[in-house]
């Protein structure tokens, strides 16, 4: 595999970058190879690399001088109607597997929908994976809070690399997570009852109910992030308590974030009221952490090093203690938890109820595995979840139909080759894993939701690639907060499905894509006390 990857990396030869035309056997190959996680790398790289066509003709619609391609979202144009979420899936059933977008004011993009080529990427990314960040968040950080300028969601090389080591030893490993089941479990139950408390007469949630998702989501982070409880699950949260405030802020942050990173703003040049909400809550937020975190601070320096080395420690502990107690640490990274993992764990949540809900055959199947597995009385432990084996092929499945992330960004840091074209180093690729998660020919039955195909048995479900499913992105840089994401999903659907029958007696809920992927029409779930 490594050789394999080695070899794909084609350096430009100088004084070529436009090549003497198609490689044809390679550019087929390479194209749309359906079975193998190997590159073509049969080929020598230097032929490769000389006889690759230039970028300049990756294909792609034609800017016009001037307005460049921009003019066609605005009415008269040929993407004016196409929805957000459905551009890049436009973009490739027009011009193919990739496709270059320039002249849109910022930087030219790449959209990738090729297994093979967004393998080549993330095998050849090295160690300090670039990704472009939420320029808002970057620039606050960078303007306002130079003391968190190495947080993961918007630092880049070797910041970011030295940041990350130290939080992969706290929540990257499966020992530190476990300690976790607990307290998530018990954020979960809380739920439970809620959602029995809130619905209506016909036992149907509330039109807010992807609302109430979020509290629970923001409940299960932030006792992670913060080391505490705050309540949000409670009945008539005091709206400047930290619950409250957190509640507000996260919508804050999120709607603002979307308006200036995806809107026609000035606001890196003047200061707009979005940007002026943005930071507002921004630091907000930045306090409320700072504050947070240092009582977890002034706990520890109260214990001796022999009750730390004794202690199970939390995330935020364990930080601390192995990052000499720096604060600044644990700041950054309880904001980077908050804002990367309430929206979209959130958001997947949603989806997979829904999936559940209204295909009552998976449901009853992953109830038979709840029936056997964890039954009434017996308390939620690891080695419990550890057997749930159908219940992670349902996440796993609501994660392919619908996942909240539809692309993974990479900058490219070499001069490579994907289908045959040159790709020079600093281009912006957009790895379009949900273009390529509901293409049939990737993937059997693209359409239907079968959590089947990830278990043993059935392999002829399975996509045709490693490399089409990855929602939680690729390599070092990959979701920081997986494993945390998936307990939460697990544990929260294993108490809801052993106790209740979930229905859906509605047309499907509509989508759209803000800055994550979510439902824009409410989420009217029946549910049901089992028999
Ligand atoms: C279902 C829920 C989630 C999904 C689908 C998701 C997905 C992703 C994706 C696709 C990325 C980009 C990966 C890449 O570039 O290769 C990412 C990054 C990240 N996620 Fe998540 N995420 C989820 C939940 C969470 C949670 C709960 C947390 C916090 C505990 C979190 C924290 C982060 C952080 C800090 C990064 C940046 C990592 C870095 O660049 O080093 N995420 N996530």
């Amino acid at each position: 595999m490594r050789s394999a990857a080695r070899l794909s990396v084609r350096v430009r030869p100088s004084g070529s970058g436009s090549g003497s035309g198609p490689p044809r056997g390679v550019h087929l190959q390479a194209a749309r190879c359906r079975s193998s996680l190997s590159l073509a790398g049969e080929v020598p790289e230097d032929a490769a690399a000389a006889q690759a066509r230039p970028f300049s003709e990756v294909p792609g619609p034609k800017p016009l001088p001037v307005l460049g391609n921009l003019w066609r979202f605005f009415p008269g144009g040929d993407l004016a109607n196409v929805p957000p979420y459905e551009v890049p899936d436009t973009l490739v059933r027009t011009y193919g597997p990739i496709v270059k977008l320039e002249g849109m004011m910022t930087a030219t993009k790449l959209f990738v929908a090729d297994p093979n080529a967004a393998q080549q990427i993330f095998r050849t990314e090295g160690q300090w994976p670039i990704r472009e960040g939420i320029s808002s968040i970057d620039y606050y950080y960078r303007n306002y809070r130079k003391n968190l300028e190495f947080s993961l969601g918007t630092a880049n090389g070797e910041l970011w690399q030295k940041f990350r080591s130290t939080v992969n030893q706290v929540a990257m490993q499966p020992r530190n997570v476990k300690v976790y089941v607990e307290p998530i479990n018990a954020v979960a139950v809380e739920f439970i009852q809620r959602m029995k408390s809130i619905r209506d007469a016909n036992q149907q949630m509330p039109d807010d109910f992807t609302n109430e998702i979020k509290k629970w989501a923001s409940e299960s982070i932030t006792y992670v992030a913060l080391d505490a409880r705050l309540g949000m699950l409670e009945n008539d949260i005091d709206p400047d308590s930290d619950a409250g405030r957190i509640v507000e802020l996260v919508k804050d942050v999120f709607d603002a974030m979307a308006e200036l990173e995806f809107g026609l703003s000035p606001w890196r040049y003047i200061s707009t009221p979005t940007w002026r909400k943005l930071k507002n809550a921004m630091d907000t937020f930045t306090e409320l952490a700072t504050r947070r975190v240092n009582e977890v601070v002034d706990r520890l320096a109260k214990l001796s090093e022999e009750e730390i080395a004794s202690r199970q420690l939390s995330v935020l502990e364990r930080l601390l203690v192995n990052s000499s107690h720096d604060p600044d640490k644990a700041v950054a990274f309880a904001l980077d938890m908050m804002l990367a993992g309430i929206d979209t764990t959130a958001n997947q949540t949603s989806s997979l109820l829904y999936f559940l809900a209204s295909n009552p055959d998976k449901q009853r199947a992953l109830q038979e595995e709840l029936d056997r597995e964890y039954q009434e009385g017996q308390p939620l432990t690891a080695p419990v979840l550890e057997r749930l084996k159908y219940l992670r092929a349902c996440i796993k499945e609501a994660m392919r139909l619908q996942a909240v992330v539809t692309g993974i960004l990479r900058t490219v840091n070499q001069d490579i080759v994907l289908n045959g074209y040159l790709i020079p180093k600093g281009t912006h690729t957009i790895v379009c894993t949900k273009v390529m998660c509901r293409d049939e020919s990737l993937v059997p039955r693209a359409s239907e939701y079968l959590p089947e195909r990830w278990l043993p048995g059935h392999e002829h479900l399975k996509p045709t690639h490693a490399f089409v499913n990855i929602p939680f992105g690729f390599g070092p840089r990959m979701c920081a907060g997986k494993r945390f994401a998936d307990l939460e999903m697990e544990v929260l659907c294993a108490n809801l499905f052993r106790s209740y029958n979930l229905e859906w007696h509605h047309p499907p809920p509509a989508v759209e894509q803000k800055l994550f992927v979510q439902y824009s029409t409410p989420l009217k779930i029946t549910m049901k006390e089992r028999q």
